[in-house]
């Protein structure tokens, strides 16, 4: 078993995002990761539903889109008609959290679940059955390029430990500063998907830092 990748496109160079999803297209990526930031919830604005339909346009991966955005409850049925797989939503940004699960399984889609680097994961014990990717933040979210926090390998431990507990199938994502020395031992403490962003664009060889994560482990 291999970690799952996926490419944040946020690190991408956006004159240029057709050529970068064919890019991605052609290399081992599992998932599009897609930013969605409103500059409410987080300290900075991406792009919305436009730009995520014109990148679904041009991707044969699926997209995981991740919602750093306040109510997002009500951009969820948007979202999934422009093509997300996945949808995450911030536990932090949802008072009715189970409600939000069931609407985003009842449009055909995946249900994440993102939590702030603050956020403990024993405030998933009730709901983990009912979520199918958790995105562990490894930075506080709002920006590419941080620098890792690293309580997040003993946070990722007992994530694993709550989904093994209840029998659940839950996938556990990193998202945030992932690079080739954390990567293995994100793996090795349970994460299932790594989320890779100015590591990836930021470098030479895309293609190849894609497929060097993927066989870090
Ligand atoms: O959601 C976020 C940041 O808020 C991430 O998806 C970043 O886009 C990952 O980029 P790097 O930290 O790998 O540059």
């Amino acid at each position: 078993m291999k970690p799952l990748i996926a490419p944040s496109i946020l690190a991408s160079d956006f004159a240029n995002l057709q050529k970068e999803v064919e890019m991605l297209n052609q290399s081992e990526a599992d998932y599009i990761h897609v930013d969605i930031m409103d500059g409410v919830f987080v300290p900075n604005i991406s792009f919305g539903i436009p730009v995520t339909e014109a990148i679904h346009k041009h991707a044969k991966k699926p997209m995981d889109v991740h919602l750093m955005i306040v109510r997002p409850e009500n951009y969820l049925e948007a979202f999934r008609k422009a093509g997300a797989e996945i949808l995450t939503v911030h536990l932090e940004a949802c008072p009715h959290l189970h409600r939000t699960l069931q609407a985003i399984k009842q449009m055909g889609a995946k249900a994440g679940v993102a939590i702030n680097p603050h956020t403990s994961v024993t405030l998933l014990a009730e709901i983990i059955e009912e979520v199918d990717l958790v995105c562990v933040m490894s930075v506080n979210p709002g920006f590419g390029g941080q620098k890792f926090i690293e309580n997040t390998y003993s946070k990722v431990s007992r994530l694993k430990d709550l989904i093994i507990s209840k029998n659940s199938k839950t996938l556990i994502e990193v998202d945030g500063g992932v690079n080739l020395t954390n990567a293995p031992l994100l793996f090795q403490a349970g994460a299932d998907v790594l989320v890779a962003g100015s590591f990836v664009f930021n470098s030479a060889d895309p293609i190849q830092i894609i497929s060097q994560l993927k066989e870090s482990v």
